[in-house]
């Protein structure tokens, strides 16, 4: 029998990139990992009442052992799970290291040795094990992962994600050139070939080798094609990736563009039939519906048209570009454009593991650009819109976070909010555990407060979640409707 929950209390979500919704009072029905209905508004006295309309029996719920009824706290509340569309599983033993590196230097002085050690898969497994199981306390529920060039410790991380049950993108990283000869894929037929068997063996892990029951047979743990970069690649490799690609068009790809100005030389200097970066990846067939492209500090206004005729979308990093002293995306610019943009931990280039810090430095960053007195956008490329230069709303944030990871990762259908026929990807907050979200002496909601002032507590208490929680604040992580992390869990 497939598990029914009935939650009832408050649930945040975000409709578009400029809306919020706060529902108190809100019934949300799960069934087998999807939301069915939701009501909101609903008093305790219309309990009974609303249930039965849906053909559920509320004493029976509570008392039968395949359905629970969860009524949330009064301060607690229910929000989308969070999006990391970009970060490098493999890299988390070295967060906080190498705050004196720009990107180049980093990759061969830290990542690379530290990427090395992954032919040992009992290291693989404890690392990936901390790795995954961390971010779902942090309440990524969907993650996109680099894993190292070796396909054997790729797929003990695709393992690790299904057991724990967080959903997933995960790829082996390609490579085979500016890299050193310890840690440098053979050829290209060999990158491709390890690319293709990874491909397949995450698809036969589901549904048959899914850890609970469920009738859903769509999967949770999906490959990545995932090149490093142009720098990394020869042309054999691109040229090989792209037929890849091309030969599998559901498959999803990730790669990083235009994030450091040395990088985005160099490039250009490795492919001097390109005109861009961007074109590097165009001319190859890599970008397309389903297109992760990290980091996008540099992009020119003709880049990101190319990038949007496309169909691909960026992964805003700010973290690891403060970090590695890469520049400031212009995401505001891109939210102009209509590009799809979503946030990455880009851990280790970022040191803070998990969304809400990357939601925490888009804001700054936004401001950063909105103070400055020259306006890049708008003088160089004409640029103004709603976004292009001022501070990044908190729902666009939240948007970022959550419904903009989903589409950028192909499953806006799936996840990133509450619509019915969604799955539940969901953290369950109690405000005010960890010692910094602060909750003012008697904010106990007194008996008799007005539906619309406790609206108004709940936004309160969501943007101070946003901005100063941390993982003990949140108490429950569920992947498809299944508790799979969580400070409480
Ligand atoms: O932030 C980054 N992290 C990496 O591992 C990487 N490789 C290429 N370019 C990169 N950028
Ligand atoms: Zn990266």
């Amino acid at each position: 029998m497939s598990r029914n929950t009935l939650y009832y209390g408050s649930f945040v979500h975000s409709t578009s990139l400029t809306q919020l919704q706060y529902l108190v009072d809100a019934l949300v029905y799960v069934s087998d990992g999807s939301i069915v209905w939701i009501e909101t508004d609903v008093d305790g006295s219309q309990l009974q009442e609303v249930t039965t309309r849906h053909g559920l029996d509320l004493e029976g719920l509570s008392t039968t052992h395949d359905a629970d009824f969860v009524q949330l706290d009064e301060r607690d509340f229910i929000c989308p799970g969070l999006i990391d569309t970009h970060t490098h599983a493999p890299q988390y033993p070295n967060l906080g290291l190498g705050q004196e590196y720009e990107l180049l230097d980093w990759l061969q002085q830290l990542t690379f040795p530290r990427e090395a050690k992954f032919t040992d898969l009992e290291y693989a497994q404890k690392v990936y094990d901390q790795v995954v199981k961390r971010n779902l306390n942090a309440g990524t529920t969907t993650c996109s992962y680099y894993a190292s060039q070796h396909v054997s410790s790729a797929k003990v991380l695709a393992d690790v994600v299904l057991e724990r049950g967080q959903r997933a993108l995960v790829g082996k990283c390609n490579m085979n050139r500016n890299c050193p000869d310890y840690y440098c894929e053979a050829s290209p037929e060999a990158s491709v070939e390890d690319t293709r068997a990874l491909i397949s063996y995450i698809r036969d892990l589901q549904p048959s080798k899914l850890p609970w029951k469920s009738a859903n047979p769509s999967p949770l743990v999906q490959a990545i094609i995932t090149p490093r970069f142009a720098l990394s690649c020869t042309s054999d490799l691109m040229q090989g990736l792209g037929e890849l690609m091309a030969s599998e068009p559901d498959v999803h790809i990730q790669t990083h563009l235009s994030e450091n100005r040395t990088e985005i030389q160099e490039t250009l200097r490795s492919f001097p039939e390109c005109k861009s970066y961007t074109e590097v990846y165009e001319k190859y067939g890599m970008l397309r519906n389903g297109t992760i492209l990290a980091h996008c500090v540099w992009l020119t206004e003709k880049e990101m048209d190319v990038i949007k005729r496309t169909g691909a979308g960026i992964s805003h990093c700010p973290t690891s570009n403060f970090n590695l002293m890469s520049g400031g995306a212009r995401v505001g610019a891109m939210l102009d454009k209509g590009l799809n943009v979503g946030l990455g931990s880009d851990c280790s280039g970022g040191f803070a593991l998990g969304v809400l810090p990357q939601l925490r430095n888009a804001s700054m960053l936004s401001k950063m650009l909105a103070i400055q007195p020259e306006k890049p956008n708008e003088q160089a490329n004409g640029h103004t819109g709603q976004f292009t230069d001022k501070p990044l709303p908190i729902p666009t944030l939240f948007y970022l976070a959550t419904m903009g990871g989903a589409a950028l990762c192909k499953m806006a259908d799936t996840v990133g909010n509450f619509l019915p026929g969604k799955e539940f990807d969901a953290l369950h907050v109690t405000p005010g555990t960890s010692p910094n979200f602060f909750l003012d002496v008697g904010e106990d909601r007194p008996a008799g407060q007005t539906r619309e002032e406790r609206r108004t507590k709940l936004k309160e208490t969501f943007e101070r979640f946003l901005f100063v929680s941390d993982d003990r604040d949140i108490a429950h992580v569920y992947v498809r409707g299944r508790k799979v992390g969580g400070a409480k869990q």
